[in-house]
């Protein structure tokens, strides 16, 4: 049976990916998280850690009790306008405690799955397309902006060039672990969507259909283009990286590259709600104030070669929400 460690396992991705694994009888599954168990009420098969990753000597005792054959790192100081204005604190958790983790799993022969993110690009690659994954010339909703169409997807041999402080940390923090592990993938996501647990953050999907179930209006960006990623593929791309002996970089998100008010549009159709509701505007409009990147859409190839990963389109989990 394989010892699993899920670090940050009350998250979002972390506890998908935990109640996939603790379902399965090959797996002795320990989550742990910076506060207590979300479910602590509807007990799963799993053990359950109250864990500061910051802290060495704790994270160490925790590798010397569950000696994990393989450690899946889902925490982060994950909000990009946080990070903007707490830089020693994300570098802490981002770099510094993810340098622990990978010496740790290094020490422990572990092998380290470590979460990642599309903001380590600036998204401007469009303006050097090298090929060309995607035909968008229209737009199906009257009267609203959109930008030029995207035209390349990153992949995994490109260089990072963050535009936040968050996306620098995580690129950082991916330095670390190539540097330190012998043994690991760097799994990077994107606008990772789904069904969030209360206690959760949301994510644009579900906070569009809320507010439109409410009748409340909201303001999308239609010049920030993603390629979205469901929660559960997530935890199906790392279930197979888990049983790979691959070693770097994977992108792991959808293969549909759309802009934010194409996904706020794509909620309206599927759950017959009132579009009208929705104000697409730019980036400029929204005054965010957190630089984001303006495209940056990941490519797939590379986990669809090695791994047979096939990602869902946002339409067919819309249909079966
Ligand atoms: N969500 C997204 O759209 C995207 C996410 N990513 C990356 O994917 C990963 C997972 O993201 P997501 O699921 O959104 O993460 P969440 O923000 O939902 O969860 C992160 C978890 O980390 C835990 N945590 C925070 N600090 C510590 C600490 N010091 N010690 C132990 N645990 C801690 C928190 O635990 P607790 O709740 O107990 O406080 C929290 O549940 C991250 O690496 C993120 O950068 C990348 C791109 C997009
Ligand atoms: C809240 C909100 C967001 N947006 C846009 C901004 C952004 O492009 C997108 C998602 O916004 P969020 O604030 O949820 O997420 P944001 O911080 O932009 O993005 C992400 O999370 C971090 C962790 C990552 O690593 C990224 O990959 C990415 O998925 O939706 C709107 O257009 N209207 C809104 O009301």
């Amino acid at each position: 049976m394989k010892n699993i460690l899920i670090i940050g396992a009350n998250g979002f991705t972390g506890r998908q990916i935990l109640n996939d694994l603790s379902n399965q009888k090959r797996y002795k599954v320990t989550g742990c998280s910076l506060h207590p168990d979300i479910c602590a009420n509807n007990k799963g098969n799993y053990h359950f850690k109250v864990i500061d990753i910051r802290n060495k000597e704790i994270v160490c005792n925790l590798f010397k009790e569950v000696s994990p054959d393989l450690v899946i790192n889902c925490s982060a100081l994950s909000v990009p306008d946080y990070c903007e204005t707490h830089h020693e604190e994300a570098f802490l958790m981002n770099v510094t405690a993810v340098a622990q983790l990978a010496q740790l799993c290094r020490d422990h022969k572990s092998r380290f799955i470590h979460l990642s993110t599309d903001f380590v690009f600036d998204g401007k690659a469009y303006e050097t397309p090298k090929h060309f994954k995607t035909k968008k010339d229209t737009n199906p909703y009257e009267n609203q902006a959109v930008s030029p169409s995207p035209q390349y997807l990153y992949n995994e041999n490109d260089t990072p060039a963050p535009v936040n402080y968050y996306g620098y940390t995580k690129w950082k923090g991916e330095e670390k672990v190539s540097e330190i592990c012998q043994d690991y993938a760097i799994v990077r996501v994107e606008i990772v969507y789904g069904k969030a647990l209360p206690g959760q953050h949301g994510n644009i999907v579900q906070l569009v259909m809320n507010r439109l179930h409410a009748g409340q209006e909201i303001r999308v960006v239609s010049d920030q283009w993603r390629t979205p990623t469901y929660v559960g593929d997530v935890s199906v791309g790392i279930q197979k990286l888990m049983e790979s002996t691959h070693n770097g970089i994977f992108h792991i998100c959808g293969d549909e590259y759309l802009a934010i008010s194409d996904i706020a549009f794509q909620v309206a159709e599927a759950m017959n709600l009132n579009y009208n509701l929705i104000h697409s505007v730019t980036t400029k409009e929204m005054n965010e104030s957190t630089p984001r990147p303006r495209y940056s859409g990941m490519s797939i190839d590379k986990a669809q070669k090695l791994l047979n990963y096939q990602p869902r389109k946002l339409k067919q989990i819309l249909a079966e929400w």
